[in-house]
């Protein structure tokens, strides 16, 4: 699903008016439909409803909205910001269609406010997609007000005061919504950590926005929805054998930490590969053969840490970094296995920080990595950067720069490119947030380059389906139980 910009928003909506055709108004009817769709299925029509409107066409469909659940008989109550002497032609055809029973109430100055204090759910149509300057003024106030309020907010299109494709300042007003009910696609603003709090639960709801023009849009941004990743799934051929599906080697654990270097190997077998040599330090041996009997395990000379590897040139894949440590001795043995790898490696954890204090081994880094870092490790590789925008922008440079992917982790991780295109994922839960996730997704997609996925595929479908398998886990043990075991036990990949 392609994320667009504010002004290839606009020109879709326009397209769609001219060519269907269907008059502005219309469209703008068939969105508060489908808001209300959403909303009916939400809340029942006893819990009365406060709809805040602006003077746009986000106040249009809020206008439209408050007609709707009136309709449905909800208890409705409009308020209207008069913020401006202009007000779109939708909105005003809309003010026009509300019965006399729902006469808005109009806000000028802070004294207009209304009282909050009795229990309402409040839909937020003060300012959408038109945005163009932070919330000031009485605008300002009501978001205050909506905000501290203790009632249910929902954000029709988005929450006003955000913007939809740029960072906000840190001050400015923004409503903090329970929902956010998008329309049709969703918005970049909405995959950045900075904004959690100004999104809330989002929801899409079609309205039905030209298929054809949306699929001749160029844009850096997509969302990895189930029909993609399913899209990427390879079904298993009837006559294959082991060596159809490949030989990953996972270079991993030290001592304390060999449990890493069992969870990415399981993850790594979870997920169809045919044969996986585990490299581990002696002392995790015993430890690797009887947790992992469907492994072979490759013994490193030393006993606490990784240090030398044999050829591995026989592999398919080769997946470095969970619980590796940063001796002196691990850093040369990277440093060599970057020189002499033929093929897109897996880079983790210690292997990222370890590349993090030797610069000069990112342009060693073989083509079409795949790099899975935190935002932590992200900052140590790439630098400091002012906010989630700007962190994203960094990242495409970045994986353009060095030609390789990287799967920068979060509640949304974003899959970013060679060519620059980023794709946000949507599995996952804050289950997940706990030791030794990192390490799974690390052998889902040394899995998935063993068995020949292209490695732009390898890194969209394997961070799809470690959220899908943290999903899984997630309903069946509630996600404070759950630890990165469950998600390995939780992947199906088929
Ligand atoms: N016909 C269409 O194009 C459709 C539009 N839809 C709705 O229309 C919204 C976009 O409407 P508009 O483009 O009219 O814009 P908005 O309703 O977001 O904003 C209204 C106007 O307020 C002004 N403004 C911008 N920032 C402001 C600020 N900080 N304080 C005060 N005023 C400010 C701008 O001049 C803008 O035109 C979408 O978010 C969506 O809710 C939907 O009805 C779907 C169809
Ligand atoms: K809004």
């Amino acid at each position: 699903m392609k994320i667009l910009n504010v002004g290839q928003i606009r020109d879709l909506d326009a397209f769609t008016i001219e060519n269907e055709p269907v008059s502005s108004v219309n469209l703008m009817e068939r969105a508060a439909q489908a808001f209300c769709w959403w909303f009916c299925n939400q809340f029942v029509n006893t819990r009365p409803v406060t709809v805040f409107c602006g003077q746009g066409n986000n106040g249009g469909d809020g206008l439209a909205i408050a007609r709707i659940l009136s309709q449905k008989c909800y208890d409705v109550r409009v308020y209207i910001i008069e913020h401006t002497a202009n007000t779109s032609a939708d909105f005003s055809e809309n003010l026009k269609r509300l019965s006399d029973h729902l006469t808005p109430f109009q806000i000028r100055k802070e004294t207009d406010l209304p009282d909050l204090s009795e229990k309402t759910i409040c839909i937020d149509a003060l300012l959408g997609s038109g945005l163009s300057r932070p919330a000031e003024g009485i605008m300002a106030k009501v978001i205050g007000l909506l905000n501290t309020s203790r009632n249910k907010v929902v954000s029709v299109d988005i929450a006003s005061g955000l913007f939809i494709d740029k960072s906000n300042q840190e001050t400015d007003p923004i409503i903090q919504p329970l929902f956010t009910i998008t329309f049709q696609l969703p918005k970049l603003a909405f995959f950045m950590p900075q904004n959690a709090v100004f999104v809330g639960e989002w929801r899409i709801v079609d309205i039905g926005l030209d298929t054809v023009h949306l699929l001749q849009q160029h844009t850096p941004y997509y969302y990895t929805d189930s029909a993609h990743a399913e899209s990427i799934i390879r079904p298993r051929n009837k006559f294959s054998h082991k060596g159809t599906f490949g030989h990953a080697l996972i270079i991993a654990g030290s001592y304390g930490k060999i449990g890493a270097a069992i969870l990415a190997g399981k993850a790594c077998l979870r997920s169809g590969v045919g044969l996986l040599t585990l490299h581990i330090p002696e002392c995790g041996y015993e430890i690797a053969q009887i947790s992992l009997p469907e492994a072979m395990v490759s013994v490193d000379v030393d006993r606490k840490f990784n240090t030398a590897l044999g050829s591995v040139s026989s592999y398919s894949s080769i997946g470095i970094g969970p619980g590796l440590g940063q001796e002196d001795a691990t850093a040369q043995m990277l440093a060599k296995l970057l020189t002499e790898a033929r093929l897109p490696l897996v880079i983790d954890a210690d292997a990222l920080n370890i590349i993090s204090q030797h610069n000069d081994l990112l342009d060693k880094i073989p083509a079409k990595s795949i790099l899975t870092p935190h935002p932590k490790e992200f900052q140590r590789l790439a630098g400091e950067t002012a906010n989630d925008f700007d962190r994203l922008e960094t990242g495409r440079k970045f994986a353009q720069k060095y030609n390789i992917i990287i799967c920068l982790k979060g509640a949304h991780t974003a899959v970013i490119l060679p060519n620059g295109d980023v794709h946000f994922n949507s599995t996952g839960n804050a289950g997940m947030a706990t030791g030794g996730t990192g390490d799974v997704l690390t052998g889902i997609i040394t899995s998935l380059l063993a068995q020949g996925y292209p490695p732009e595929h390898a890194a969209i479908l394997g961070v799809y389906e470690h959220g899908l398998a943290g999903d899984r886990a997630a309903s069946r043990k509630g996600q404070s139980a759950m630890i990165a075991s469950d998600v390995i036990e939780n992947l199906k990949i088929d």
